[in-house]
């Protein structure tokens, strides 16, 4: 290994502000958009295992839109949103969970790499995915229209039962095995162990608030809530509640950004301190956070 070229001083610097944050929980959201990026995504898992060594209890929910679309089109099936949701019949499905378990696998396969103990919940397509301990339940998520009729979604879900347990055995295991990051897809089993396609940034703010979070984090493709999408430096670094739902109302937060709001004020709502939307095409975004003062991204709060 190259030896790193910052001081000592900075060092001890970096790891004094780190150790401030020792036994809080963060639970991450890396979004299929931020993971185009291949080498910020490196940086996310590096930042999290980083965290992690610092004695942060970190949990990573990733999503995958972007790459659902790509194996949809491929299969000869026409993505379709609903609402900010992907309306997912029975083939939809089989892709969304054959993608979504490509990515954990390949996660945690280049966390490995990197010499983090990540726990990934996949099917390895050995028989051994441990699906009855899967860590999210859920139930057919149903919408109604402006006029009150029912909206089809297919097999979407929303999430009924976060397995908490097993979480933070992940982070303390009492079989002496070395704690570990768990890294969920947005997938939830439901009362008759099928499927259920979750939004991920919905999946991430049901674990912030089961875990009684710290803080939330969701790691986007866009440096946070814009006022004008197409300006980067319209950047709104800070967002209430309530200002953020005029801005949904007013359509300057529109498609993807909106069910990731939603999930921040429901990881608020949930006790989460603070959550915070980032770019995550951006190397170490996530790391800045705990190391600066100041950060670029936008924070939203009740
Ligand atoms: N006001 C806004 N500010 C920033 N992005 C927005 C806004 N409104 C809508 N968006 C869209 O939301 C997208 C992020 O959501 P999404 O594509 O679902 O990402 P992810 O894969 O991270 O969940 C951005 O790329 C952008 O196109
Ligand atoms: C119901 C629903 O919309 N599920 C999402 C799950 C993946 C996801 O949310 O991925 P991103 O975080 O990359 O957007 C989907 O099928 O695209």
């Amino acid at each position: 290994m190259s030896e790193p070229s910052l001081t000592a001083e900075s060092f001890a610097a970096a790891a004094g502000r780190l150790a401030a944050y020792r036994d809080r929980t963060v639970v991450v959201k890396l979004g299929g958009s931020a993971m185009e990026e291949p080498a910020a995504t490196d940086a996310c898992l590096r930042s999290v295992d980083v965290l992690d060594r610092f004695g942060v209890r970190v949990a990573l929910v990733h999503g995958g839109g972007k790459p659902i679309d790509r194996a949809m089109t491929a299969a000869g099936l026409t993505p379709r949103k609903v609402a900010g949701r992907r309306y997912t019949d029975a083939d939809t499905l089989a892709v969304v969970v054959r993608v979504l378990g490509e990515i954990n696998a390949d996660l945690v396969q280049r966390a490995e790499r990197i010499g983090a103990r990540f726990r990934g919940y996949y099917d390895d397509g050995a028989g051994s995915g441990d699906f009855a301990g899967w860590p999210l339940t859920g139930a057919r998520l149903s919408l109604t229209d402006p006029t009150g009729a029912p909206v089809d979604l297919g097999h979407v879900g929303t999430v009924t039962g976060v397995a908490v347990n097993a979480l933070r055995a992940a982070f303390e295991p009492s079989d002496g095995r070395d704690p570990s990051v768990p890294i969920l897809p947005s997938l939830a089993r439901d009362a008759a162990g099928g499927w259920l396609n979750i939004n991920a940034d919905t999946a991430a703010s049901a674990v912030a608030g089961a875990l009684k979070a710290d803080m939330a984090v969701f790691l986007t493709d866009t440096p946070g809530v814009l006022r004008d999408r197409s300006d980067p430096k319209s950047l709104i670094s800070k967002l209430t509640e309530a200002e953020a739902r005029g801005l949904i109302a007013s359509g300057v937060i529109d498609g993807g950004m909106v069910p990731k709001v939603e999930a921040c004020f429901e990881a608020l709502e949930a006790g989460a301190k603070s959550a915070l939307i980032l770019d995550g095409r951006v190397p170490y975004s996530l790391l800045d956070v705990f190391l600066k003062d100041t950060f670029t991204g936008t924070v939203i709060t009740r």
